[in-house]
């Protein structure tokens, strides 16, 4: 493994995923980066120790054919478009992608070494060469309680999310932010008097929201102040398409496809900026002691930062303030609910561009150069 091709580095999820290399010094085991674009080609890459090279052309299939390994986080478009021609040609490399096109492909794996070492090693055994970062709700997920599953210990998962603008690109979390400045500004004279009436400020707000100029093109409707229910495409089921996902895309993962745990709920998008929550109801196939429970999920992982059943620490440690830009990943609020001692509660934060999206490509390309 000498040349390691990356596409779509600069974007937002590439971008974190280049901090995270330069963190963990990753290039140090890369001869020979290269950096490919789809729109800069001949401009100056980025300086990852050996000097800034010119950018190769992304959609350049014999440079592609050049590379040991690429990674990409340009985006499914950019792979429907490139992964099956590079393939046929016979370019035999890894493909390792952060976008959802290849992973419920049968030739795939869906990595998340954490949580599925074992599979991922099974399939690099078996001369397998595509190897795709999961959804962000789903991986966040499995780092919090994949464990659960792991053990045979769940019969099903209900997930109610609270989903982060970043999900939806950089551009929406810049119109999130238009929105709150919108929202702002339709009272700012109201909220500099301190005796203006609540109802007269709330008034205002929900008809600056309804309003024509409100700046929503990209989500299409108000999002700060308000939550949007439905996450990508509808299905014909009932489910959106993240729905779905949270299923197949879980069970993939943990090598479960012909013997599937039920996992389903309700993707909602929120007004907070990186970090997805959920909220998850696990049915367990027996009563566990709490504190079993706790220590399970306590050491899954070298990740999990298990926040007691407290409200300070709560508040203070199990929000996306608290988790922002870490690798954290919060679990907490766990407790056995009325419904019986089978019904587990748990709500979890993790940032969805290092969890969600980065950490796993940069996790299996380091497992690559270092075998
Ligand atoms: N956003 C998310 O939460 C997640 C995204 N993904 C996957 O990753 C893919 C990429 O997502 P994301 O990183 O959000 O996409 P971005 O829109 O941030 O970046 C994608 C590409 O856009 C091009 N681009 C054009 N203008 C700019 C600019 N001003 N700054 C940076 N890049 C620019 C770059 O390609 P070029 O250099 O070739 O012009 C870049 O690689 C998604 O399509 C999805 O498949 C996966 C998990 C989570
Ligand atoms: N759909 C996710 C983000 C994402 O990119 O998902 P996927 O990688 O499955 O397309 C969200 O909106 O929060």
């Amino acid at each position: 493994m000498n040349r390691i091709g990356f596409v779509g580095w600069r974007g937002m999820v590439g971008s974190v995923l280049m901090e995270r290399m330069r963190a963990e010094d990753d290039f140090a085991h890369i001869s020979e980066p290269v950096f490919f674009s789809t729109s800069q080609q001949g401009e100056l890459g980025p300086d990852v120790g050996g000097g800034a090279q010119p950018l190769r052309d992304a959609r350049d299939l014999n440079a592609l054919a050049e590379m040991d390994a690429i990674v990409t986080c340009q985006g499914g478009e950019y792979t429907s478009e490139v992964f099956a021609p590079l393939r046929a040609r016979g370019w035999k490399g890894y493909w390792i992608d952060a976008a959802s096109t290849l992973r419920m492909a049968a030739d795939s794996t869906i990595v998340l070494d954490p949580v599925n070492r074992d599979v991922i090693e099974q399939a690099l055994a078996a001369g397998k060469r595509d190897f795709i970062g999961g959804n962000c709700t789903v991986s966040l997920m499995l780092m919090a309680v994949g464990d659960l599953l792991r053990r045979d210990l769940v019969d099903w998962v209900s997930a109610m999310t609270y989903q982060a603008a970043s999900g939806a690109g950089a551009r929406n979390m810049r119109e999130l932010l238009l929105q709150m400045g919108a929202l702002r500004d339709a009272v700012a004279d109201e909220l500099a008097d301190p005796y203006s009436a609540i109802l007269d400020i709330d008034r205002k707000v929900i008809e600056t929201m309804r309003g024509a100029d409100f700046p929503d093109q990209l989500f299409t409707v108000p999002l700060a102040g308000s939550l949007i229910p439905w996450i990508d495409k509808a299905l014909d089921n009932g489910q959106s398409r993240e729905e779905w996902k949270g299923s197949v895309e879980s069970n993939k993962i943990l090598g479960r496809e012909g013997n599937p745990i039920p996992i389903d709920g309700t993707c909602v998008r929120i007004g907070s900026m990186r970090c997805h929550s959920q909220g998850l109801t696990i049915k367990l196939k027996h009563d566990l002691p709490i504190d079993e429970v706790a220590d399970m999920l306590g050491g899954a992982n070298d990740w999990v930062r298990l926040v007691p059943n407290e409200r300070e620490r709560t508040i203070a440690e199990l929000s996306p303030t608290a988790v922002t830009g870490k690798l954290d990943i919060a679990v907490g609020r766990l407790r056995k609910m009325n419904l019986g001692p089978e019904y587990l509660s748990v709500f979890t934060v993790g940032d969805q561009l290092l969890w969600g999206a980065a950490e796993p490509l940069r996790r299996m390309l380091a497992l690559l150069l270092t075998r």
